[in-house]
């Protein structure tokens, strides 16, 4: 090993399972890459030479005061379309001392089990007192939350500490990676690279090839399915009835259509109304800022269909336009993947997905290559991926109602129900919508066609397969037993899926939530993230795909047993989640290493109970 850390010297060392970092002495040297600190407050603990750095790495030297260290970080780092932060009056930031107490819940029980760690608590630690209550925030006085099970802390967590804890989590996070924009060095475990993103060297959906076929495939099967199910017939068929002519296509009234909704939702979202949320660290140390005001968006637009309906608007026509709006917005999609993709290649390189960055033009062209493409404040791709095609997606179900409607005098059960449980799941989205600010499709992929076309044409075009079947079998319908049946299912689905990405997102964003109380967690050395391993995520490994299969289930059943055409979603969907499985467990194996084995070992089945 390399020695970079004198015995004696006075380091920053990540305290073992957080993103904190503390300042600690260098005791030991040991074998294998890993150094024996002590932690200012006395609690020793061995930790990997990769989470220990020089004080200079965090803008000091020598200097022991936090509030030095806070200004000075606080100076450099920021950039200028940032808004302020929360400053946190506790001094604590960098006390082990509250952060161990913390520790006992759920993570603790994880790192009790960690091979690595060799921490001798001290008894400091064991009895780590809070700071004076109403110092560290303007709360009402602190409740104590349920106490954890025995572990080797006895400290109780009052809500107030966890919410200290998590400011100060943030604030380290968010100043150590401002700070490591202006530096060459490596943050580890915030898993931030400044500089350009490296080649993507793994191919996915069959590389090049696959990603030229599927540019052509993808919108092919929006007009199929439009062809081999309307109302004439609904079959499987090789050679779909679709019509010859251009203007079948292509309107003026269905382009005005389709740009008047995209620009309709692009004002609602630019208006100042919600709170901007932080998105996660880019690269170059700064965290974008995301307008939250989508489910205002859902309740506009509904408030918008309800007075048109009311002003008797010709809404059945969305209904006799279906061909040309999808058309439309698959070529709208194309045009905006070409402009998206030669405006990338003049970005920075740290502003490319590391997913969509292979140098094949195609292969990136369809992946994404850059990654958050914004106009001012504009956020293209979090824009598209809820807002014009989800909100869409209902909206072009109520106009398959007024259809419905207008032409039999009453809504059949079967059409109603496909619509609310659609327009359940929709509202949920644009509900949580934060949460997808931490999902891969953000983080992550790039915005090239597949999302953009997927957006705006695949989920409003293909998603309405049943409601559009429904309209054009007005003879089927449900019997109220059936219906039950079916709601009940919708809701056993939507159940799972909420309740598993809820607590997702919660251990997520702070795995000390008392709710969290009682699951276990297994520690992962690579991201110091830990990964649950009871609750839903015991279920199963991808318990959210299986309560989303089960709704995907519940809105093709109300389309009956005459055709299998209805059925597109659930199996479309089915092969997604699976492909999406795959690719997450490739993911994390190589993120989590031993770690996800582990995990695996413990929860066998990845998405259907002793299925699958
Ligand atoms: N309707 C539609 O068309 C679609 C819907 N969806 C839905 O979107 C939702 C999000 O899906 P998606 O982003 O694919 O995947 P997930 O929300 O399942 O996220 C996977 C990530 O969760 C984290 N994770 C995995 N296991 C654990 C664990 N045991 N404990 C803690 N964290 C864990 C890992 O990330 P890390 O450790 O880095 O946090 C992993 O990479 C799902 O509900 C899905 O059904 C998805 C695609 C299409
Ligand atoms: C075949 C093809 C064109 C693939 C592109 C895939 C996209 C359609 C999907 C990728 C991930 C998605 C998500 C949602 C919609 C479909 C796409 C864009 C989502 C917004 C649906 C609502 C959920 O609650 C969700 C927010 C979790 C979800 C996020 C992922």
């Amino acid at each position: 090993m390399s020695r970079r850390h004198e015995e004696g010297q006075t380091v920053m060392a990540k305290w073992p399972g957080s993103h904190l970092w503390f300042h600690a002495k260098v005791l030991k040297t040991l074998e294998g890459d890993k150094y024996v600190v002590r932690f200012e407050e006395g609690t020793e603990e061995e930790v990997a030479a990769h989470h220990v750095l020089s004080e200079s790495y965090f803008g000091r030297s020598g200097s022991k005061s936090p509030s030095r260290r806070r200004s000075r970080s606080r100076s450099r780092g920021r950039s200028p379309g940032r808004t302020p932060r929360r400053r946190s009056k506790s001094p604590a930031i960098k006390t082990p001392k509250v952060a161990k107490a913390n520790s006992s819940g759920t993570p603790a029980r994880g790192r009790r089990e960690s091979p690595r760690k060799v921490a001798k608590s001290t008894p400091a630690a064991k009895t780590a007192t809070p700071e004076p209550k109403g110092k560290a925030s303007p709360e009402p006085k602190a409740k104590s939350s349920p106490e954890p099970k025995a572990t080797s802390t006895p400290a109780k967590i009052t809500k107030m500490e966890v919410k200290k804890v998590v400011e100060q989590k943030s604030e380290v996070v968010h100043r150590y990676a401002t700070r490591s924009s202006t530096n060459k060095e490596l943050v580890p475990g915030l898993d931030l690279k400044p500089g350009a993103v490296p080649k993507t060297t793994e191919y996915e959906f069959g590389g090049p090839v696959g990603a030229f076929l599927l540019t052509f495939l993808l919108p092919a099967t929006v007009l199929y399915l439009y062809g081999v199910c309307n109302k004439a017939h609904c079959d499987l068929v090789f050679v779909p009835h679709l019509p010859k002519t251009l203007d079948a296509y292509f309107n003026t009234n269905a382009a005005l259509v389709f740009l008047g909704w995209f620009a309709f939702q692009a004002l609602i979202y630019m208006l100042p109304i919600g709170r901007l949320a932080d998105g996660v660290p880019l690269r170059d140390g700064r965290m974008l800022k995301y307008r939250i005001n989508a489910f205002f968006a859902f309740v506009v637009s509904l408030a918008a269909f309800g007075a048109a309906y009311h002003y008797k608007a010709p809404l059945g026509w969305v209904y006799d336009n279906y061909l040309q709006l999808a058309s439309t917005a698959t070529a709208f999609s194309l045009l905006m993947s070409v402009v998206l993709y030669i405006r990338a290649r003049r970005a920075p390189k740290s502003a490319l997905s590391p997913v969509g960055n292979s140098g094949n033009a195609v292969y990136d062209f369809f992946i994404g290559h850059e990654l958050n493409p914004r106009i001012g404040s504009f956020d293209l791709k979090y824009f598209c991926e809820l807002r014009p095609g989800l909100i869409g997606w209902v909206m072009i179900n109520l106009c398959l109602c007024a259809k419905h409607y207008s032409e039999h005098g009453q809504l059949s059960t079967a059409l109603t129900c496909v619509t609310l449980f659609q327009a359940l799941y929709v509202a949920d989205a644009l509900w949580f919508e934060d949460a997808i600010l931490t999902t891969n499709d953000i983080t992550t992929e790039g915005f090239g066609f597949m999302l953009a076309f997927g957006d705006l044409a695949w989920v409003p075009f293909t998603y309405t397969l049943q409601g559009r079947y429904l309209v054009d079998h007005p003879e089927h319908d449900l019997t109220n037993v059936q219906a039950a049946l079916i709601v009940l299912l919708n809701l056993l689905g939507f159940w799972i899926f909420r309740a598993s990405n809820s607590q997702k997102n919660a251990f997520r964003r702070n795995p000390y939530d008392p709710k969290l109380q009682g699951l276990e967690s297994i520690p992962t050395n690579v991201t110091n993230k830990s990964l649950l391993v009871s609750g839903w995520w015991g279920l199963v490994r991808h318990p959210n795909y299986l309560g989303d299969l089960i709704m995907a289930l519940a809105w093709c059943l109300p389309c009956g047993f005459n055709h299998v055409v209805p059925y597109f979603y659930v199996i479309y969907f089915t092969i997604l989640l699976i492909h999406r499985e795959r690719r997450d467990h490739l993911v994390c194996s190589k993120k989590y290493g031993a770690a996800w084995d582990k995990y695996c070992e413990r929860v066998k089945y990845r998405i259907f109970p002793y299925i699958y």
